[in-house]
């Protein structure tokens, strides 16, 4: 498990420039970076935001080891001692404004902002992004399953097929944040308080001499919380009738079994049969679980065809987001220091999409005093006032101007918040529930049409008047030049 130590988590190429810098002199030039992704997931209509504590606690315990020194002493850079030495006492002194975790994220709106000397945020690139991506992408993918899933129960069982270690303990998390109801992972348990579910494996009912030995000895040892996985030779004309044995037993000493497994076959036809069989012994308290390669589609198909599924466990198509393995986000620089002043700057790119939108920016989300709900995202320079003194904001999109919108009446609430200001941490991490609580608030404020799967609405996020004309001036000044 990579805990501590994740200073050299990050590209050859960081070191490089960081190196370059220094040797040039300009290691201590002030620089902005955003974090932001351009594509949403999946389709989906918005992402959840996660992996901020995850970040925090890289930030605040991230300094170079006599290890990695001795490591980076050894490279064909060949870097100077004297860098070496500057690294060794490396802290990060920098700020860090972000997005909450849990909160309702958009394409191309900063997620994060990185500010301090060129030199250390050019270090943290790698790292907040590799944290950005996976667990945004996790939360969101879970978000999707949580919608089909309805009210029912949801339990994360991807461990075993996860990209390894971190990916299955902090994609537990992320997936619990979104709505996920407990994780299969047990670390990820003791280490964020997610709550813990388990049933047992084939493996249990194969090392004894049958089934129904197997279930009762299982049911005996924790007769409140058992569920039996009933596929293991043939669900309905073994499996659910030894079960039933089992629960029939434990009522008898005044108990009540959890559940059953359903883990193979077709898991609509068999879980209407199970139910119809636990009712008629009057077992209609014991509830079901489905497995086996469960998906966001499979779920809202087993659900049309009126499977009779209480519980779902989730695991491999969650954990690594089979449908889509990563999300894009990107780091960019959108300011640098000249002769002591802060001054915009832009990446261009021949596709238009691509270029980065210059300057330090706040993210408000505009929330409509009427009806409660988000009517856009607004992206402007932090002197600009927010709300507008006359109460008045103008809504526009230069690429489609008929969507236009003035607004009125709204709260400006802010997005971006800050986590660390010149390398202390103020910010105080939510507890998880907290963060679980949040994301169910951020929900609640959209319309349906933009949390909707299949084919959401776009939701607006614009950018301010005065970021849009220094967009346009910039790109047009770099066009002339580059006509030159
Ligand atoms: N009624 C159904 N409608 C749609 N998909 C289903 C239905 N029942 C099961 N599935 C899904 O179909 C897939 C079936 O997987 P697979 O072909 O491996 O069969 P299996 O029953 O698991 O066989 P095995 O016994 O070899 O494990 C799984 O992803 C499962 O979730
Ligand atoms: O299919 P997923 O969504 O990834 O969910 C987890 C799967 O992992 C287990 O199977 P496995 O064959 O690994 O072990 P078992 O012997 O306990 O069935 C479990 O029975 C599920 O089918
Ligand atoms: O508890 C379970 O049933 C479980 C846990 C992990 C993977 N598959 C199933």
């Amino acid at each position: 498990m990579m805990t501590a130590g994740l200073a050299l988590h990050t590209d050859k190429y960081q070191i490089n420039m960081m190196y370059a810098h220094w040797i040039n002199g300009s290691h201590n030039t002030k620089a902005v970076f955003e974090a932001y992704f351009r594509k949403l997931p999946f389709g989906n209509g918005y992402a959840v935001f996660a992996g901020l504590e995850r970040i925090v606690n890289y930030i605040q315990s991230l300094s170079f080891s006599d290890d990695d020194i001795a490591y980076l002493a050894k490279q064909e850079e060949q870097y100077k001692p004297e860098f070496l030495e500057e690294l060794r006492r490396f802290r990060f002194k920098g700020s860090i404004h972000a997005m909450k975790e849990g909160a309702l994220v958009f394409p191309n709106e900063p997620l994060i902002r990185v500010e301090g000397t060129i030199f250390e945020t050019q270090l943290v690139e790698t790292a907040i992004l590799n944290f950005m991506n996976f667990q945004t992408l996790i939360a969101t993918k879970a978000s999707r399953i949580r919608q089909v899933a309805g009210d029912d129960t949801l339990l994360e069982f991807g461990t075993r097929r996860a990209q390894e270690a971190d990916a299955a303990v902090w994609g537990a998390r992320a997936a619990y944040i979104a709505g996920f109801h407990a994780t299969s992972n047990m670390l990820a348990g003791e280490k964020f308080g997610i709550p813990t579910k388990g049933t047992h494996a084939h493996s249990w009912v194969q090392t004894f001499r049958s089934e129904q030995e197997a279930f009762d000895i299982f049911a005996q040892v924790m007769p409140d919380q058992v569920t039996l996985l009933v596929d293991t030779f043939d669900t309905l004309k073994s499996g659910i009738p030894n079960a039933i044995n089992t629960a029939k037993k434990l009522e008898a000493q005044g108990k009540r079994m959890n559940a059953i497994r359903l883990d193979s076959g077709d898991l609509a036809y068999l879980s209407i049969q199970a139910r119809k069989m636990l009712d008629d012994a009057g077992l209609d308290y014991v509830r079901i679980v489905a497995s086996n390669d469960l998906d966001e589609g499979t779920i809202l198909d087993l659900k049309a065809q009126g499977a009779k599924i209480d519980t779902w466990g989730v695991g491999t198509q969650l954990i690594t987001a089979a449908d889509q393995p990563a999300l894009g986000g990107v780091y960019k620089l959108v300011e640098r220091e000249v002769d002591g002043k802060m001054v915009p700057t832009i990446k261009i790119s021949a596709n238009p999409e691509k270029v980065s939108t210059p300057g330090k920016k706040e993210v408000y989300r505009i929330i409509s005093n009427g009806s409660g709900k988000a009517i856009a995202d607004y992206i402007c320079f932090p002197h600009e006032e927010m709300p507008p003194e006359n109460g008045k904001l103008k809504l526009f999109n230069p690429l489609h101007p008929y969507m236009r919108k003035n607004v009125k009446n709204f709260e400006a609430v802010p997005m971006l918040t800050p986590i660390f200001i010149q390398g202390e941490l103020v910010y105080e991490l939510p507890q998880l529930e907290e963060i679980r609580a949040y994301h169910d608030t951020q929900l609640d404020q959209f319309w349906p049409e933009y949390l909707r799967k299949l084919n959401p609405e776009i939701y607006r996020v614009n950018l301010s008047e005065e970021v849009w004309e220094v967009k346009q001036r910039m790109m047009a000044e770099l066009m002339e030049h580059s006509e030159d």
